[in-house]
Order: structure tokens, then C-alpha cells, then sequence
């Protein structure tokens, strides 16, 4: 059975875990909101919405049980792949800014030299 859950975080109660799975269906705003919420933390999506005391309630229905937040990471000891590749991309662009000031200091350095030994 596909297993979708849903976070959502209650002021005083923690992190709570909801499957929305039987909902999709039914949501009056649509199954694709609550697909880009699966597994995260949807708190404020949810808050920002609007939703009605009777959302709270229907809501309810499909409480799972509470995310253990002592086992929540401080910081992600990961980064994502897009994140990585755009710290490498950032580092090479300076080696290119580099060169690209470097490079015509050397040529002109060496003409000086091959025109002061060509004097000699
Ligand atoms: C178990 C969780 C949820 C339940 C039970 C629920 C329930 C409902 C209900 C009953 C409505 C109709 C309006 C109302 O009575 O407030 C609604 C509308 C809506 N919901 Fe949810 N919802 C949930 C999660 C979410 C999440 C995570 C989002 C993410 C953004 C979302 C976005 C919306 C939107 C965009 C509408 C349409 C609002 C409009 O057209 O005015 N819902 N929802």
C-alpha cells in the first residue's frame, strides 16, 4: 500500500505525523498540495492557507503518531546534490577570475623580459 505522510507541527504538542493517503481524493484543494507536503514539515503551508476550524477537525482523522524531535538532526549533515555542484561551480569560477587576471600580467611580463634580454 503506498504510505503517504504528512508533517505537521502542532504548537504545543510537537511533530505530528499524518497520513493523508485516504484524503487525496477528497481534498478540497487538491491531492497535488498535499503530495509536495509528504514528508515534510507543513505547518505553515497548512497554517497559511486559512483552513477551517472543520479542516482541523477532519484532520485529525488521519493522525498517525508523533515524530520523536530528540531524533531530528540540529543541522542536515548532508547536502543536496544541486547545492554541492553549485559550491564546486562557485570555487572554479574564482579560479577562472584568477587566471583571467594572472594570465595577461604574465604575457606582458615575459615581453618585457624577452624585449630587456633582446636589448643586452
Ligand atoms: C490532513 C491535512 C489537511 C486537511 C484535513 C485539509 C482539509 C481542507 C479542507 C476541509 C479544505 C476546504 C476549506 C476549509 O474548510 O478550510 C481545504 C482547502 C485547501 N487546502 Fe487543505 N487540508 C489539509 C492539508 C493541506 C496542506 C498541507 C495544504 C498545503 C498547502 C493544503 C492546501 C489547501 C488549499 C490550497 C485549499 C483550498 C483553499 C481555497 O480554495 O480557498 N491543505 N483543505
Amino acid at each position: 500500500m503506498l504510505k503517504i505522510v504528512h508533517w505537521c507541527r502542532s504548537i504545543l504538542a510537537g511533530l505530528k505525523v499524518y497520513d493523508v493517503t485516504p484524503f487525496l481524493e477528497e481534498h478540497p484543494g487538491g491531492d497535488e498540495v498535499l503530495l509536495l507536503a509528504v514528508e515534510k514539515d507543513a505547518t505553515d503551508d497548512f497554517n497559511d492557507v486559512g483552513h477551517s476550524d472543520s479542516a482541523r477537525e477532519q484532520m485529525e482523522k488521519y493522525y498517525v503518531g508523533k515524530v520523536d524531535t530528540s531524533t531530528i538532526p540540529a543541522q542536515p549533515n548532508y547536502k543536496l546534490p544541486a547545492q554541492a555542484a553549485a559550491q564546486s561551480e562557485q570555487s572554479s569560477g574564482l579560479l577562472v577570475k584568477l587566471l583571467q587576471f594572472l594570465l595577461p600580467l604574465l604575457i606582458m611580463g615575459a615581453a618585457f623580459a624577452l624585449q630587456y634580454y633582446n636589448k643586452k
